[in-house]
């Protein structure tokens, strides 16, 4: 699914008005009455207040078109302009003269020096306040108006994004912002849905499609994409009957040290698992009895040292390299790992201490070849780009180091997110059960086997990072958060790619006979 920019959102407007010939007003109204039936549909007519608070831009006008609808259905609406300026969208301006003819007075005008209305902890806000348009902090009244809703307690509904949060920014303090229940999105979700710094202020979101032209929809290209399903299913590779085991690569994975060969161990199997036709795992001498007994399907060869890797001698052709898992950052294997760097040409992903040993010496940053996929957990990521102040610092630092270095930067997060260079790409499986040991080998081990079947590096770990949550999710159904183990998500990776085939449900149509009923 696009992410589209603000520009993006008004050139949409515009296109739609364009090319279907309607005004700004009918788009308008249009995006308005989409929220209106969202809540008609679940208020069904209920006599609970709704305060409808309007700002004097296009948002504000969507308020206004939601105000008239809700009275014009007979619910128990109180609207307000919340006057923060002198000027007026013309979007506002007509709605705010058809809501004087609907309700024969003008919306009630909120100033600095006016007091808040009166809301109840079980009535409705409608937050139509502000938009995409913010561009500055709002002014301190209109931050207060903010915290007078929050204090409330009442079911606040944002209209397109919570007011006073800007799509590329985060905010100065937390009580600059609407804290929403629920967001009504145009067309297509915010960045800052996803962002830890700014996701809690919309409890739940959804996006209403407003009828942007599909035209417009289909030929903007995003930076920044959801993914979703669809956009997985045309990346996968379906198999070829006349195909062996070569077909699907040979991986090799160089990890482990005393005490960590589990890594490689669930590295190892998550890179079968995920299809890849020959793994060879590349560990210190304690690692070759745990593995060779625990993975049959495993080839090993060992470092001449028994407890750390000292020495990478690799004397296979492998399709692509997995390194770090469970490796230590030790003398002798930073050594290693540089010799490997200085004279490896095969494509790379590495991981946890390969990512500890790259911010050691960040000379070795050079060594790596283009289309790296790189794995780093929030610690990690600190290491290789530094401290940031908030999401945002820390989406332009690790994009500097993706433009810098040609690589690929998994940022591991409750939502993952892929950078390539400016490309920025949201992944939204998975869940709280991940916060457990081992599962970041498992994604090493996933996107080294995907890429061992030929899928390019970026695909590979946007498909991985699916995989791996999709996988959880399916657990988290047999096992809840708290058991969910590495292991469980290697075991339901089967089901997860499964799960690539299976059609939505259509929607059960109420009136629906049950055909045990019809048969008589
Ligand atoms: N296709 C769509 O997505 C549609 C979206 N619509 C709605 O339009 C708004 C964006 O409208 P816009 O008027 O550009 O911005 P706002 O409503 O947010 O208006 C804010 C307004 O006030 C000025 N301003 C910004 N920040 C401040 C501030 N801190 N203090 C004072 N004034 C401020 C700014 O100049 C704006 O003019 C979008 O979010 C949707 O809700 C379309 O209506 C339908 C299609
Ligand atoms: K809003």
């Amino acid at each position: 699914m696009k992410i589209f920019s603000d520009e993006q959102v008004y050139e949409g407007d515009k296109f739609t008005a364009q090319k279907q010939q309607i005004t700004s007003i009918e788009l308008m109204e249009r995006a308005g009455i989409q929220i209106f039936n969202w809540l008609h549909l679940r208020m069904q007519g209920a006599q609970v207040p709704i305060h409808v608070f309007c700002g004097i831009g296009n948002n504000g006008g969507n308020g206004l078109v939601v105000a008239r609808h809700l009275v014009n259905h007979g619910y128990n609406v109180h609207t307000y302009v919340v006057n923060f300026s002198d000027k007026r969208t013309k979007g506002f301006l007509v709605n705010y003269d058809l809501m004087k003819q609907t309700q024969k007075k003008w919306p009630t005008l909120i100033g600095p020096k006016d007091d808040f209305p009166k809301i109840g902890p079980d009535d409705i806000i409608l937050d139509a306040v502000f938009g995409v348009g913010l561009n500055r902090p709002a002014d301190d009244w209109v931050v207060h108006l903010f915290q007078h809703f929050k204090a409330s307690k009442a079911f606040v509904l944002s209209v397109d994004i919570p007011s006073g949060l800007k799509t590329n920014a985060a905010p100065v303090k937390d009580t600059d912002v609407v804290w929403a229940n629920h967001t009504l999105s145009f067309q297509s979700p915010k960045l800052v849905f996803f962002l830890e710094d700014t996701a809690k202020f919309t409890a739940q979101w959804e996006v209403l499609d407003v009828g942007i032209d599909p035209e417009y929809l289909q030929k903007t290209n995003t930076l920044t994409t959801l993914i979703t399903k669809q956009d997985i299913l045309p990346v996968y590779k379906p198999r070829k009957p006349f195909s062996h085991k070569g077909t699907y690569g040979h991986a090799l994975l160089i990890g482990g040290s005393y005490g960590k060969i589990g890594a490689v161990q669930l590295a190892s199997r998550a890179t079968l698992v995920s299809g890849a036709g020959l793994v060879t795992a590349f560990v210190p001498k304690c690692g070759y009895l745990p593995l060779q007994s625990s993975v049959p399907e495993l080839m090993l060869i060992t470092d001449t040292n028994d407890t750390c890797i000292s020495n990478i001698a690799i004397p296979i052709e492998p399709t692509v390299i997995g390194i770090g898992v469970g490796m230590g950052t030790s003398e002798e294997t930073a050594s290693a790992f540089t010799d490997f760097l200085n004279q490896n040409t095969k494509p790379l992903v590495i991981d946890a201490d390969g990512l500890n040993l790259l911010a050691k010496t960040p000379a070795l940053m050079e060594k790596l070849p283009k289309y790296s996929v790189l794995t780093p957990h929030a610690k990690e990521l600190e290491r290789l780009i530094g401290k940031w102040s908030n999401d945002f610092d820390k989406l332009d630092k690790a994009i500097n180091l993706s433009e810098k270095y040609n690589i690929i930067l998994v940022l591991k997060g409750r939502f993952t997110l892929i950078v390539y260079k400016k490309n920025l790409y949201i992944n939204a499986t998975g869940n709280p059960g991940l916060a457990t040991g081992g599962t970041g080998d498992v994604l090493t081990g996933i996107i080294t086997g995907l890429m061992a079947q030929q899928y390019e590096p970026l695909e590979a770990a946007i498909f991985g990072v699916y995989l791996h949550g999709k996988s959880a999710d399916i657990a988290v159904q047999d096992f809840g958060y708290e058991a969910m183990t590495a292991s469980r998500v290697i075991s339901y990776l089967p089901k997860a790619f499964l799960d690539l085939f299976v059609k939505p449900e259509p929607p059960k149509t109420a009136n629906k006979q049950d055909d045990k009923t019809t048969k008589k």
